[in-house]
């Protein structure tokens, strides 16, 4: 740093702020900030960093900056968004930063004809450029290529997928329908795995990796989707100012007067489902969002029988919902339905092809085989209690409409077949991290995914550059020694056999008396002095503090500290459905419903058979292995 010349400082809201150095310490040292003439202050040396002589200049690549350091990076990129330069290259790297409206022409017909062809920066930083370039590698090296869309939620991940997808169909699509099917899924898959949450109202609530195929003369032949881990803890319950899936809305608010009397639905506020969440937002129009969803399913092809499959489970699911328990007062125990959900249920079953008795034992007992003492083998029904019951209806509830969305992306999948293809170009969107006042096991998994996913990259641009600089540095004796270990001790704490989090929290649903404090004890008690774990006492806010030790655990993410609040962790990790339930609906009247449920591998589980409610964990399938090649394209909020 040069004598007099502004450097950059940490400030408390603003990341960094410019001044001048005035005095140095030992390890501090004294800023007198630009704008704050005489309001000095002391900032640790290692905080502060050269600015660039112009910091009102930018540059369209973040390696072109004359000083390489975090404020001079985050200063390029707010200099840019400030003036709808929303991306930013750093090398093959695309920074994009969500402008929160439409910048005029910026992703119209004519940029993209623009970018056709155009090696990368040649023009200004765009998405496009990264599709492109994208699918020149896939054409010149022969080899399917991969974008890894990434960001905390809300920074746009899956509007510029939209973008990619739009650019490659319509540069190097074929000129028929298949390319506008490929775009038109979207509206449908959003419909069924998005909702509106604190930080999005239109959030992505699982993983998808869409691959568009290509023959051996580089169009478009058709595409895939693939999906991941459906949030299925919204369908029963929400935050807040949080919604459940678009389409319970969306339908309540669009169908025809017919279709609502056949499927018996009306207002939202009267389903339990649905109403414990936020049910109006201004900015949100269910009405018209119907329509739009109509028109996408109409153009990928889905004719109306089998739009009314799809309508009539979710209101299945919605009067499922509706259906309460009481006790019975007997000296058996269990429960029983209250007499007001007789509507309910027979309009639950009525929709989902049951028989309504059926349903009504199935909720409310269920069914053993014996396996010692007396009769082996023979079949006794345990009944219920209310809590037991509850959770019967909602792990019901869950898995009904976790099928129904596995089926929308097959369906989707039907609309863009193709027979044979060359290569493909894959894009990854998954659902970004999280962090609110209040985090849970849905949160957990997902910054997990992203942390995961977050390694890969340090992992592959580390190999890269280290590659690079031994390629520089050999013949001279030098040794590059990469300091990781922060990266890697991630893995360990949450995935690690017995000790990760995730096994131990297995461990503790096989408990007979599994419970949410004792689960948390276990996590501080096997990771005391991990780098990246601590005890929310040890937060910096206090809603955190007031939590005990068996309460909550704080994981150092790579995106910042969050605090998991475990109460409900065990009952969350659980996805078994009792045996009852399950044989139920995979003999339903109705044949969608039975297809849906077609290849339900838990119904023949031995556990099952012998009585017990399985286990079936959530964490574990969260467990990931992200291996892709190919292009990374960064999303960021606005500052
Ligand atoms: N390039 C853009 N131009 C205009 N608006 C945008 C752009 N990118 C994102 N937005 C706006 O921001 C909202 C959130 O973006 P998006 O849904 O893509 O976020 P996300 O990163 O996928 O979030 P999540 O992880 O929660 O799914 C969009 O609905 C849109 O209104």
């Amino acid at each position: 740093m040069e004598d007099g010349k502004p450097v950059w400082a940490p400030h408390p809201t603003d990341g960094f702020q410019l001044g001048t150095i005035t005095d140095i310490g030992a390890d501090t040292l004294t800023i007198e900030p630009l704008n704050q003439k005489g309001k000095i202050f002391l900032a640790p040396m290692n905080q502060v960093f050269p600015a660039e002589d112009d910091v009102n200049k930018h540059v369209d690549d973040n390696c072109s900056l004359m000083y390489l350091n975090e404020a001079t990076l985050l200063n390029n990129v707010r200099v840019r968004y400030s003036k709808d330069h929303i991306y930013t290259y750093v090398a093959n790297i695309l920074i994009a930063v969500n402008p929160y409206f439409d910048i005029p022409k910026l992703y119209g017909p004519d940029a993209i004809k623009s970018y056709q062809g155009k090696s990368l920066g040649t023009l200004p930083p765009h998405v496009y450029a990264i599709a492109d370039k994208t699918y020149r590698d896939m054409k010149v090296l022969k080899m399917s290529q991969s974008i890894i869309v990434s960001g905390e939620s809300g920074a746009g991940k899956t509007e510029n997928t939209k973008f990619v997808l739009r650019y490659l169909t319509t540069s190097y699509g074929s000129g028929q329908d298949i390319d506008e099917r490929i775009v038109e899924a979207n509206p449908l898959l959003e419909a069924f795995g998005n909702a509106k949450t604190v930080r999005n109202n239109n959030s992505s609530r699982f993983g998808k990796f869409v691959e568009i195929h290509f023959n051996s003369k580089n169009a478009v032949v058709g595409g895939f989707v693939s999906h991941y881990l459906l949030e299925k803890s919204r369908i029963c319950m929400q935050s807040n100012e949080e919604r459940n899936y678009h389409i319970f809305y969306r339908l309540c608010a669009g169908a025809s007067e017919d279709l609502k009397k056949k499927l018996h639905l009306d207002s939202p506020d009267n389903f339990r489902h649905v109403k414990t969440g936020a049910l109006k937002d201004p900015l949100l129009d269910d009405h018209g969002d119907f329509n739009r969803m109509c028109e996408a399913m109409k153009k990928i092809g889905l004719n109306d029988t089998e739009k009314l499959d799809l309508f009539r489970v979710v209101a299945g699911v919605l009067h499922l919902g509706n259906i309460d328990f009481e006790e019975t007062g007997s000296s058996s125990g269990g429960c029983v339905l209250k007499n007001q959900c007789n509507d309910s249920l027979q309009y639950c079953a009525d929709l989902l092809g049951l028989d309504q008795d059926d349903l009504r034992v199935s909720l409310t007992t269920r069914v053993m085989l014996t396996t010692a003492g007396g009769a082996k083998g023979t079949v006794i029904k345990v009944p219920l209690k209310v809590e037991q019951a509850n959770n019967a209806r909602d792990a019901l509830a869950k898995a009904v409409y976790s099928r129904l969305f596995d089926h929308v992306v097959k369906r989707v999948n039907q609309c863009f077949p193709f027979e044979t293809s060359s290569n493909f170009i894959g894009v990854l969107d998954i659902a970004g991290f999280e962090y609110f006042e209040h985090n849970s096991f849905e949160q957990f998994c997902i910054n997990y995914c992203n942390e995961k996913l977050q390694q890969f990259f340090n992992e592959r641009i580390l190999k890269e550059v280290g590659l690079l600089f031994t390629k520089i540095l050999s013949g001279l004796n030098v040794t590059i020694l990469w300091l990781m270990d922060k990266y890697l001790t991630f893995p360990d704490l949450v995935e690690a056999k017995l000790t990760g989090i995730l096994d131990i929290l297995d461990e503790e649903n096989r408990l007979p008396q599994a419970s949410d404090q004792h689960f948390a004890q276990a996590v501080h008690s096997k990771h005391k002095d991990h780098f990246r774990l601590t005890v929310p006492r040890k937060s910096k806010l206090t809603v955190h503090r007031t939590l005990r030790d068996d309460e909550g655990f704080i994981i150092r993410h790579f995106a910042g500290a969050v605090c998991y609040e475990t109460i409900r962790f065990v009952e969350k990790n659980n996805d078994a459905l009792h045996m009852s339930l399950e044989s139920l609906v995979c003999e339903s009247k109705d044949k969608f419903v039975r297809e849906l449920f077609e290849n339900s591998n838990t119904s023949k589980d031995s556990k099952q058979k012998a009585g017990k409610l399985s286990f079936i964990s959530v964490g574990n399938k969260f467990k990931v292995r992200v291996t892709v090649k190919g292009s990374f394209l960064i999303v960021r909020k606005s500052p």
